[in-house]
Parts: C-alpha cells; structure tokens; sequence
C-alpha cells in the first residue's frame, strides 16, 4: 500500500518520465511530470525558459512547481535531472515523498538524450563532457535524497518499472 507520492530523480535520459508513466499504471496512481507541468504554467517549454529568463529563472519555476505537486495527491512524479540542486527542493522530496535514484551509464545517458534537442543543458559542443561533469556534480545530492537506488541500463523501461515497483514493496514490507 503506497501511501506517499514516489519520486524519481536521476540524470537527463535515466528514464524518468519514461519509466515513471509505466510506473503510475502499474501502481494505479496518477502520474506527473514535473517539467511537463512546469511548461503547462508557464505556457513556453523548457528551450524557451531557458533562452529569456536563464537558467536561474527555470530553477525559480522548477521550485514552485514541485511545491505545488508536493501539496497534490499521492501520485508517482518525474522530476527534471537538476531538482536536487536546491536544499529547499531536497527538503521537500524527503519530507513529502519516497525517493527512487534511476542510475545510468554515460554510455546510455549519451544514447538516450542524443535523439532530441529539448535539453538545453546538453546543447554543448562536448555533451558527453557535460554529462560526465553533471553526473559528478549531482550523484552525492540525488544519494542524499534517495531511499532506493535503481539501475537501468540492461532493461527495457518496461522492465524497469516492474523492478523498481517490486524494491518499493519490499522497503514497504520492512518498515
Ligand atoms: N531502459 C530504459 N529505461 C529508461 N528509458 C529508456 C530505456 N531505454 C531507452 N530509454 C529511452 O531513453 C529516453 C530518455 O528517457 P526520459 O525522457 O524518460 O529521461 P528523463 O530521465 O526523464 O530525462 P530528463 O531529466 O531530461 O527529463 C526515452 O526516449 C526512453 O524511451
Ligand atoms: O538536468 C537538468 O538540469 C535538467 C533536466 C531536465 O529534466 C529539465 O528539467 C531541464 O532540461 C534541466
Ligand atoms: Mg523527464
């Protein structure tokens, strides 16, 4: 019985809004995307944000919008890959919720974020240097929050979610 929401953090292309859909129906809980909601209030997407009001404005909107999903019902929720830069947004996914780590290789983060242009992190001359200094960067800050860690590189996100829903029951069960 889930009776906290269940956020995924992790990397850009660790799967979690992939991962994190397939997780909610397999929960039966809604799902959320935090930067799916981010643009939705902000009527622009995240390329835009970033082009007029910086990275320091998306980071402003990125903290309201999970105060907002914090306040929503029970429901699993992506959050975008720099959530946990903020102290005040690493507060506030302990206290609210129970926290997956979805890890990766540089290999698979590389694959799976080359196919679009929607990050505007990565638009780079050298995008896997910048992953590699981003994973650097933010792995201790994602383990700070975590009560799971799972890897996804050798499955499918199908495959993911039911192994990721099984460690969830198993932490509940020893509560
Ligand atoms: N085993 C896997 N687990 C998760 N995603 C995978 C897997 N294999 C391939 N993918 C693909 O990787 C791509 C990136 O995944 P996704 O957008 O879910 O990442 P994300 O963690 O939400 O990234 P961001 O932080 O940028 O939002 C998707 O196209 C997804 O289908
Ligand atoms: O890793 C990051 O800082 C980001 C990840 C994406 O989910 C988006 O939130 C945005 O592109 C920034
Ligand atoms: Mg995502």
């Amino acid at each position: 019985m889930i009776s906290r929401s269940i956020f995924l953090v992790g990397p850009m292309g660790a799967g979690k809004s992939t991962i994190g859909k397939l997780l909610a129906a397999q929960l039966r809980l809604p799902f959320a995307d935090s930067d799916k909601v981010l643009e939705e209030k902000t009527g622009a997407d995240i390329p835009w944000i970033f082009d007029v009001e910086g990275e320091a404005g998306f980071r402003r909107r990125e903290s309201d919008t999970l105060r907002q999903l914090c306040e929503g019902p029970v429901q699993v929720i992506a959050t975008g890959g720099g959530i946990v830069l903020r102290e005040e947004n690493r507060r506030l996914l302990r206290k609210h919720g129970l926290v997956v780590y979805l890890q990766a290789s540089i290999d698979q983060l590389m694959e799976r974020t080359s196919k679009n242009s929607n990050r505007p992190l990565l638009q780079v001359a050298d995008p896997r240097a910048r992953i590699i200094e981003l994973v650097e960067e933010r792995d201790p800050l994602y383990r700070e929050v975590a009560d799971l860690v799972c890897e996804t590189d050798y499955c499918t996100p199908k495959q993911a979610a039911i192994r990721v829903a099984e460690r969830l029951s198993e932490a509940s069960s020893t509560d």
